[in-house]
């Protein structure tokens, strides 16, 4: 064959190639968009059936948020269109909000997933997390062995940590009393950090030298880890964004700075002491949050899954001390500012503690299990300030089909307005928005209704000596519109370790300190999301002014 046959089939050839190629890139292209199109043409068909607010715009109902918030329009929505209603924040993203508790908790169960977005602050911040992602597969496991740690022997544990965190504690009130007034806001991010540093960590945490180091450095992370998280296209070419990120890896560096320290001594308790059973605090809290524990990642084969093993348990300390640190001291700094301006009502829990108290010897620790007025106002507190204003969820693969009929298409985006329902009248009585704790105590005998609501006992003149009183707790769990920690499969893992845990460590505040309001400063200050949590703002100004005994 000459060379100019061969060139002219060779370009033949190529030309075929090239026109194979185009042709099945425009068979992907034209496939891809008709799955976009018919998935579009469902969601449209399913959302129909659930009631709204009318939308004209190509852009959904986003034109009516810009004006208001989104717990604002989804009030008037619930109020005019029922318990269930729906949104579009754009032509293909639909949002379902429910109202109803009895619905909220079938939602809540059935719903696995979370929004794709939902821990994105987590993840710019310090990484994937095997806790906070959005599928349910990837934080299944890791919920179930946290959770177990947690509940079991920590919640024992829990018992003694306050203590020395409230040493810690008046070791700080001290030094800032000296220097002025005392702002709420301070003092409850310094209880909940060293709350959860001592959780994590164990003991330790109190001895390592960096600890205030570290908790500034999350206080300034946490600052600005929603404004970050808000760019829906992480803004590398931001220069803050970089500082932003340097101050992150420098956290990284001290949480394994902290861990290694740990590790260590761990070494050299169970090494100098035979007897020791080899499980201190710290190791079996990181085989909880990173299953690694030392001993699989070492016997793991491949240097990746070596380092993955021993990433992930760095990466999930930091996730919970985030969320952790965040929620807790948002419901500490609530309950200083209740106490604070419910002088009455500490008074009560003071008479609590001291009847606890008797009987016990000065370094006993007392159980708070019997101080309800305690616990109920941690859970009054929790109702009228919950960590933020929706509870979200999402079914990634399927609809999800509620009890009443709605079916709701996958991909949907569920939130629970819970302030609107933690403040219901229907689920809470007409005082609902007041501060009453006594609605978590009812008469010995007296049961809640089929809902679980707890109707207002409101008696505080009854309630006196908790020996002598005929009061019971009742569970805030057992009512569906109760949903600080949330409900159902995603529901927080941390409840019942935290409750115990902050009541544990006001009743050895409040035996100590009377909280008193600063004059002048704030009553009535309003719930204001910061930094991704509610907050009380203006935040109150108190004063620690020391028992008598
Ligand atoms: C006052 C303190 C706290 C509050 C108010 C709180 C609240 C919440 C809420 C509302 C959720 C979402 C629940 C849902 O969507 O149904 C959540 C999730 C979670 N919480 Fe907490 N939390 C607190 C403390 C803690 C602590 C101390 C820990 C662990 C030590 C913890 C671990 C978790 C985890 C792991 C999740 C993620 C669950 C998941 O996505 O599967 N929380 N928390």
């Amino acid at each position: 064959m000459s060379s100019a046959k061969l060139e002219l089939r060779l370009r033949e050839y190529a030309e075929w190639e090239i026109n194979a190629f185009l042709w099945i890139s425009l068979i992907t292209v034209t496939l891809v968009l008709l799955q976009k199109v018919v998935k579009l043409f469902r969601l449209r068909h399913h959302a129909r059936k659930i009631p709204g607010p009318p939308c004209s715009s190509f852009y959904g109902h986003c034109p009516l948020l810009s004006t208001q918030s989104l717990t604002e329009v989804l009030a008037e929505s619930h109020e005019k269109y029922g318990s269930v209603v729906k949104l579009w924040l754009g032509p293909t993203k639909l949002l379902v909000s429910i109202k109803e508790p009895a619905l909220i908790k079938e939602m809540l169960s059935k719903a696995e997933d979370k929004p794709p977005l939902t821990g994105r602050a987590f993840r710019l911040a310090f990484g994937q997390s095997s806790l906070f992602a959005s599928t349910f597969d990837r934080v299944e496991k890791r919920r179930v062995t946290l959770s177990t740690e947690l509940n079991g022997r920590l919640l024992e544990r829990g018992k003694v940590i306050p203590a020395r965190v409230v040493d810690c504690l008046m070791e700080r009130i001290r030094d800032i009393l000296g220097k002025g007034n005392i702002s709420c806001k301070m003092i409850s991010q310094h209880m909940a950090f060293s709350l959860l540093g001592a959780t994590i960590f164990g003991d330790e945490f109190f001895a390592w030298s960096k600890a205030t180091v570290y908790e500034e450095l999350f206080m300034t992370i946490a600052k600005d880890a929603c404004f970050w998280a808000s760019y829906s296209v992480t803004p590398f070419w931001k220069r803050g964004f970089w500082r932003y990120q340097r101050l992150c890896e420098k956290l990284k560096c001290l949480t394994q700075d902290i861990i290694q320290q740990c590790q260590r001594n761990c070494k050299l308790i169970s090494g100098m002491d035979h007897n020791f059973d080899n499980e201190t605090a710290y190791k079996r809290m990181e085989a909880a949050l990173g299953g690694s524990s030392s001993f699989d990642a070492l016997v793991s084969q491949e240097p990746s899954g070596y380092l993955q093993a021993r990433e992930e348990p760095c990466r999930n300390i930091m996730g919970v001390m985030f969320h952790g640190y965040l929620t807790t001291a948002g419901l500490v700094g609530n309950i200083l500012a209740r106490l604070a301006t419910h002088q009455d009502i500490q008074e009560k829990i003071y008479s609590e503690i001291i009847m606890a108290r008797k009987g016990l010897g000065e370094k006993d620790q007392q159980s708070v299990d019997n101080m309800l007025l305690l616990l109920a106002t941690i859970y009054e507190s929790a109702r009228l300030l919950p960590a933020g204003p929706f509870l979200q969820r999402c079914s990634l693969k399927h609809d999800l089909t509620l009890k009443s009929g709605v079916t709701i298409p996958a991909g949907t985006v569920l939130v629970v307005p819970i302030q609107l329902v933690q403040m219901d009248n229907c689920s809470w009585g007409i005082d609902a928005s007041q501060f009453n704790p006594y609605r978590f105590l009812s008469k010995k005998g007296r049961q809640c209704d089929q809902l679980g609501n707890i109707s207002s006992t409101g008696n505080a003149e009854e309630y006196v000596d908790p020996r002598q009183s005929s009061f019971v707790l009742n569970d805030p769990n057992n009512n569906a519109a109760f949903l600080p920690f949330g409900s159902g499969s995603r529901a927080c893992v941390g409840q019942k370790y935290v409750t115990q845990g902050i009541a544990t460590l006001f009743a050895s505040l409040l035996e100590r300190y009377e909280i008193r309001l600063q004059p002048g400063s704030e009553k009535n200050p309003k719930p204001t999301v910061n930094n991704c949590v509610f907050q009380l703002l203006p935040c109150p100004e108190i004063d620690f002014v020391e028992r008598v005994s």
